[in-house]
């Protein structure tokens, strides 16, 4: 049998899932971190993982990893475990915590990555995706934060694996960072890479991914595209001109679940746009009326509030 550089077996072709969690467990002491996770993840997606802090994300993160193993269930990255698709060279990884190698350069660093790999890419190439060939030469213990984060993206490129897991990947970096980071992960996802990255940051959830998975307390509670989660969270936001009306009774509209008044106008929260409209109209309070369907903001709040029910939401 042939054997590659890095001393793994070749890589051997798949067709299922890029990744897939069946009712995966990890529990820590009396924590049930990721408490039955179901999920399949298909080769080319790009999909965000989306949690309140200590929702489960890193810990399903590690799962994938294989740096920790589930007390029940399975994980399987293109269909075999997650230690064998590592060792394959097919998954990269940039996880938050990355202890810095004092005194190498940037690019001896992704270089050395990059040899453990049976595949890597150029280094030049790895480089330039992450933005940081002009730092190449540069100490990695002398960059900052922002620069070792791309540093980190390099090093989970450098060897060409066909799924990269990201976790919290922009959490350090500035706006101009930031963008310049998702500019990079999206040429990498186009060459029909799979992506999945963890964030707090919605709008990047929503502008980044092809797909946004919510978990809460270790379990999915929904799946599908930004828009398909508004939808499914319902609602939205009626505003209207007071015109010196008195607020009285506006709470107790149909649908209305919170009124705010700034100024003259008041903003009402309602699970039932058209009912709170027909009977704002009955009560001739028009003026300047607006409705705007739920954000994702609002949808992510209302899957994961304490009392929330997971949603069904159409993929
Ligand atoms: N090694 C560990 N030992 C004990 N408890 C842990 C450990 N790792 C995670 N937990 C607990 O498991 C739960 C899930 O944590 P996890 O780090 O997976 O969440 P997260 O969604 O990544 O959170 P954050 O957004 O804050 O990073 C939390 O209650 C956390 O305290």
């Amino acid at each position: 049998m042939t054997k590659t550089a890095a001393g793994a077996p070749p890589e051997t072709p798949h067709a299922g899932p890029a990744v897939a969690f069946s009712q995966a467990v990890k529990s820590f002491g009396a924590v049930r971190a990721v408490d039955g996770l179901d999920l399949e993840i298909r080769t080319g997606e790009t999909v965000a993982l989306l949690g309140r802090n200590g929702a489960g994300k890193s810990t399903a993160l590690s799962l994938l990893l294989g740096l920790n193993e589930p007390d029940a269930g399975s994980v399987r990255l293109f269909g075999h475990s997650p230690a064998r698709a590592v060792a394959e060279g097919r998954v990269g990884a940039m996880l938050q915590e990355g202890r810095q190698v004092p005194r190498v350069t940037v690019r001896e660093l992704v270089g050395f990555v990059a040899r453990t790999y049976p595949a890597p890419m150029p280094l030049d190439r790895a480089l330039g995706l992450a933005g940081i060939a002009e730092l190449a030469d540069r100490r990695v213990d002398k960059l900052s934060g922002g620069q070792m984060q791309r540093v980190r993206f390099a090093v989970a490129l450098a060897g060409d694996p066909s799924l990269v897991v990201l976790d919290e990947p922009t959490a350090a970096l500035d706006v101009e960072a930031r963008h310049a980071f998702w500019t990079s992960m999206r040429s990498y996802a186009l060459r029909g890479h799979t992506v999945l990255f963890s964030t707090h940051y919605l709008e990047e959830a929503d502008a980044h991914a092809d797909r946004i998975l919510v978990i809460d307390r270790g379990r999915i509670v929904a799946d599908g595209t930004g828009e398909q989660l508004r939808r499914a969270a319902g609602g939205g936001l009626v505003a209207f001109d007071l015109a010196g009306r008195p607020t009285e009774g506006l709470t107790e509209l149909p649908g209305v679940l919170s009124l705010e008044v700034r100024g003259d106008r008041a903003r009402l929260r309602t699970e039932d746009p058209d009912a709170t409209v027909v009977a704002l109209a009955a009560l001739g309070a028009v003026r300047g009326i607006e409705v705007a369907p739920a954000s994702l903001d609002d949808a992510f709040l209302a899957l994961t509030s304490a009392h929330a029910t997971p949603l069904e939401t159409a993929r």
